[in-house]
């Protein structure tokens, strides 16, 4: 019995290896440079060992490759293509778009593919492929247009003045904090207001349900890591699927999908109306044929490359659609807001200098436009922008960008060809530290992003938002409440550098976007008005 046993588990091992290397060969045979493959994790083992987080495998990488357009991994067993040349992520992200229209390629998309609550996960704009991706990012975009923003400002603001209190408590004891945890409250308070219309009341209490299970949401253990690894061993993931197992977190799945669907049958019955992102949806669903393109008229490169030629098919966006669209707004919206909201606080509390100029542009502004300033108002804070793009410059939460190829694609001017399901993978976190682009790329310059800086360096050297039909849907609305809480927080305090910092920063390897080791404190201060 024990042979037998033994004897099978050797099968299985002989069996998994011969799947994982069977192609460690394809980048020698396709002639290019590339970082070997070895078992089980292909080129990068320490993306299972969790000793070095992805974004810094990716920054060394890029300065190995430095002078190649590309290179190629393993990703377990997978050939990935690294193309990190600016005229070729240019191709992918936007000018060929319709060659690499996904994101997940489909061993990405089975880990999403599992039971009944994991379809919730499934079903999300960001994971969702072709034409069902296309009908619903071109049904949802137009509640991002700068007039639905306007709109929904005065819920930021709201929460903006309860930010502005809990600093004030900070300020009189002149303790240090850490940046995320305070702001991650105002982010997760005015994502819930303006997309959910309810109010999770984080900074009173850190354990209501909603805060409770959203926090659940945004961590991984050990036993979810393994349950979602499980999904990429071969014929698990449609197993899972037919025996209607679920990998992603069903039970906060299930409380934010009731959260969802319970408002959004109160509105229906009620014909209550916020103007939040729900109303905006569920107008979006009655009749998806009549609503207008996101068409306004931009001179923006970022708004302009995001277009994309669909034709419409008369679908039926239903409950579950909605459900699963609300929920990646507030999974793809919350910690990537909340993480350079800290990245703002930091490098502010590091910059003096900076953070003088900053305050004196809001200053400004507010003595012009009064204390309730508009969406205009806060438009015309340039400055502001600068320092907040600076952040995310050094300090990417998204810094890998990642298409499929659609259909078999060979790159212009070059003998580089991909085929379809091909993965790619754009290094953002590595063209950030590249000092053609970003001259002293370590230092912290808002004035890389001056009006002159911009026009004199590729567009797509910058991809905090990600480039193309495929970036970010939600960055306006991000920018918004970024801006809303700094104006409250920098016309009030100044930021003091803490001593708490694991400086030099490194990327915590546990977490699955930018977080910092240590996390990011500071200390606040009263400003002492004229
Ligand atoms: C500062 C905050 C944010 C950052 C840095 C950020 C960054 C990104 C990046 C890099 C991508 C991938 C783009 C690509 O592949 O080209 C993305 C996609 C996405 N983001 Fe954001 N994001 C932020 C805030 C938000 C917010 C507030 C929302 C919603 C309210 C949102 C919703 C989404 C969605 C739904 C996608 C997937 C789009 C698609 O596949 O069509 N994000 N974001």
């Amino acid at each position: 019995m024990l042979f037998e046993a033994g004897l099978t588990l050797l099968t299985l091992f002989i069996l998994l290896y011969i799947y994982v290397t069977k192609n460690f060969n394809h980048w020698k045979n396709v002639g290019i440079p590339f970082i070997k493959g070895t078992f089980p994790a292909g080129s990068h083992i320490e993306l299972i060992t969790q000793s070095r987080h992805m974004h810094d495998i990716f920054r060394e990488n890029y300065h190995k490759f430095i002078n190649q357009d590309f290179y190629g991994i393993y990703l377990f067993g997978k050939p990935v293509l690294v193309v990190q040349n600016m005229d070729m992520i240019r191709h992918v992200l936007v000018k060929d778009f319709n060659n690499f229209v996904n994101r997940n390629d489909s061993s990405l998309n089975s880990l999403f593919d599992g039971g009944e609550f994991d379809q919730f996960w499934a079903k999300q704009l960001i994971h969702l492929s072709g034409d069902e991706w296309k009908d619903v990012r071109s049904t949802f975009s137009p509640i991002f247009t700068s007039g639905k923003l306007k709109g929904m400002l005065m819920f930021m603001k709201e929460v903006g003045a309860i930010l502005k209190l809990e600093l004030g408590k900070y300020a009189d004891s002149g303790e240090d904090f850490e940046i995320k945890e305070v702001f991650g409250k105002f982010t997760l308070d005015s994502l819930a207001s303006c997309a959910f219309g309810i109010n999770p009341k984080s900074f009173e209490n850190s354990s209501t349900a909603f805060v409770r299970n959203a926090a659940r949401i945004f961590t991984s253990t050990s036993l979810d890591n393994l349950k979602a690894f499980s999904r990429f061993l071969p014929f698990s993931a449609k197993l899972q699927k037919r025996l209607n197992l679920n990998a992603l977190k069903p039970k906060e799945t299930k409380f934010f999908c009731d959260v969802i669907r319970s408002t959004v049958k109160h509105r229906r019955e009620t014909g209550e109306r916020r103007n939040d992102l729900i109303d905006l949806m569920i107008d979006c669903m009655k009749d998806a044929s009549d609503l207008e393109p996101n068409n306004e008229n931009v001179e923006d490169q970022y708004e302009n490359d995001m277009k994309f030629e669909h034709k419409k098919r008369k679908i039926e966006i239903d409950d579950d659609v909605v459900v699963s669209t609300a929920l990646n707004l507030l999974i793809a919206g919350y910690d990537t807001t909340a993480l350079t909201l800290s990245f703002m606080g930091y490098f502010l509390s590091k910059h003096p200098d900076i953070q003088t100029k900053l305050q004196t542009e809001i200053d400004q502004v507010l003595e012009q436009g009064g204390v309730n300033l508009d969406y205009q108002d806060i438009q015309d804070l340039p400055y502001l922008e600068m320092c907040l793009l600076e952040s995310l410059r050094h300090l990417t939460p998204i810094g890998a960008i990642l298409r499929t190829c659609t259909s078999d694609y060979k790159f212009p001017n070059s003998n580089i060809a991909v085929k379809a399901n091909d993965l790619i993978i754009i290094p953002a976190a590595g063209i950030h530290k590249d000092e053609r682009y970003f001259p002293r790329p370590n230092q912290f310059n808002p004035e890389n992003f001056s009006k002159e800086s911009k026009q004199s360096r590729s567009p797509y050297a910058f991809l905090g938002f990600g480039q193309g039909p495929r970036a970010c849907i939600g960055m306006r609305f991000a920018l918004l409440e970024v801006k809303v809480a700094m104006i409250e927080v920098m016309a009030n305090y100044s930021f003091v550098c803490s001593g708490k910092n694991l400086e030099p920063l490194e990327i915590d390897p546990h977490s699955i976007m930018g977080y910092v080791k240590g996390g990011l404190h500071a200390r606040i201060e009263r400003r002492r008005k004229h």
